[in-house]
C-alpha cells in the first residue's frame, strides 16, 4: 500500500470522557493505529457531544494543516449523537462509500453495526472520517477504509494526483 506523509488530527467526541468521568481509550487507540500506518499525529483533542464545538474542532484541525481527521464517538442514535450533523454542516462534499463500507464489514463483528451512522466528508482542505464511538470498532473502522485514504486526502488537499 502506499506510504504516504499524512498529517492527522483526532477528535475524541464524548460527554463523559471530555468531563474525565472514564478515560480516553478511543484518542490514544486511533493515535497508535495512525502512527502504525506512518502518518503523522498532529494533535489530539476531547469534545463533549456538542455541535458547535465538534465543528470549532475540525475547523482548528482543517486550518492547523491536517490533511487527514479522525473523530471516535456520537455517531450513533442516541439524543445527544450529532457528530453526521455537525460535519454535515461544514462540508463541502460526502463520501458516502466510507460509512457503507464500515458498516457493511462491521456487520461481521456486531449486528449493533448498522447503529452507527459513521461518514467521510471533505470539510475545507481536509478529509474528515467519522468513526464509532467504542475504541476498538473505530480501528477495526479505520482499518476497512485505509486503502482510499492516501489518495481521498491527497484530493481534499487539492494536490495533483491520479488513480
Ligand atoms: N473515548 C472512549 N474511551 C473509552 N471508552 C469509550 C470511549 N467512547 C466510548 N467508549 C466505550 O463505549 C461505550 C459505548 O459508547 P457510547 O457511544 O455510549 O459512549 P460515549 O459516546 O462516550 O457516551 P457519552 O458521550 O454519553 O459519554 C461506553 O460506555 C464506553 O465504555
Ligand atoms: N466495528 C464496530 N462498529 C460499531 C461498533 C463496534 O463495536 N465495532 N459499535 C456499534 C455500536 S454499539 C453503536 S451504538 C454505534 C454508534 O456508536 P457511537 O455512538 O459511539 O459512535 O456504532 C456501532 N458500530
Amino acid at each position: 500500500m502506499e506510504r504516504t506523509m499524512i498529517q492527522t488530527g483526532i477528535i475524541t467526541i464524548s460527554d463523559r470522557a471530555s468531563q474525565g468521568i472514564y478515560e480516553d481509550l478511543g484518542g490514544p487507540a486511533l493515535r497508535q493505529a495512525a502512527q502504525g500506518h506512518g502518518w503523522t499525529v498532529h494533535a489530539e483533542v476531547i469534545v463533549p457531544d456538542d455541535l458547535n464545538a465538534i465543528q470549532m474542532a475540525i475547523q482548528s484541525l482543517s486550518d492547523q494543516g491536517c490533511g487527514l481527521i479522525l473523530t471516535t464517538g456520537g455517531t450513533g442514535i442516541a439524543e445527544r449523537d450529532v457528530t453526521p450533523e455537525a460535519i454535515r454542516g461544514i462540508m463541502r462534499v460526502e463520501i458516502p462509500g466510507f460509512g457503507e463500507l464500515m458498516r457493511m464489514k462491521s456487520l461481521d463483528l456486531t449486528p449493533n453495526a448498522i447503529l452507527s451512522r459513521s461518514l467521510a466528508a471533505v470539510v475545507s482542505r481536509s478529509l474528515v472520517i467519522a468513526l464509532p464511538g467504542k475504541p476498538q470498532g473505530a480501528v477495526d473502522c479505520l482499518s476497512f477504509v485505509l486503502g482510499a485514504i492516501p489518495h481521498a486526502v491527497k484530493l481534499a488537499q487539492r494536490v495533483p494526483t491520479s488513480c
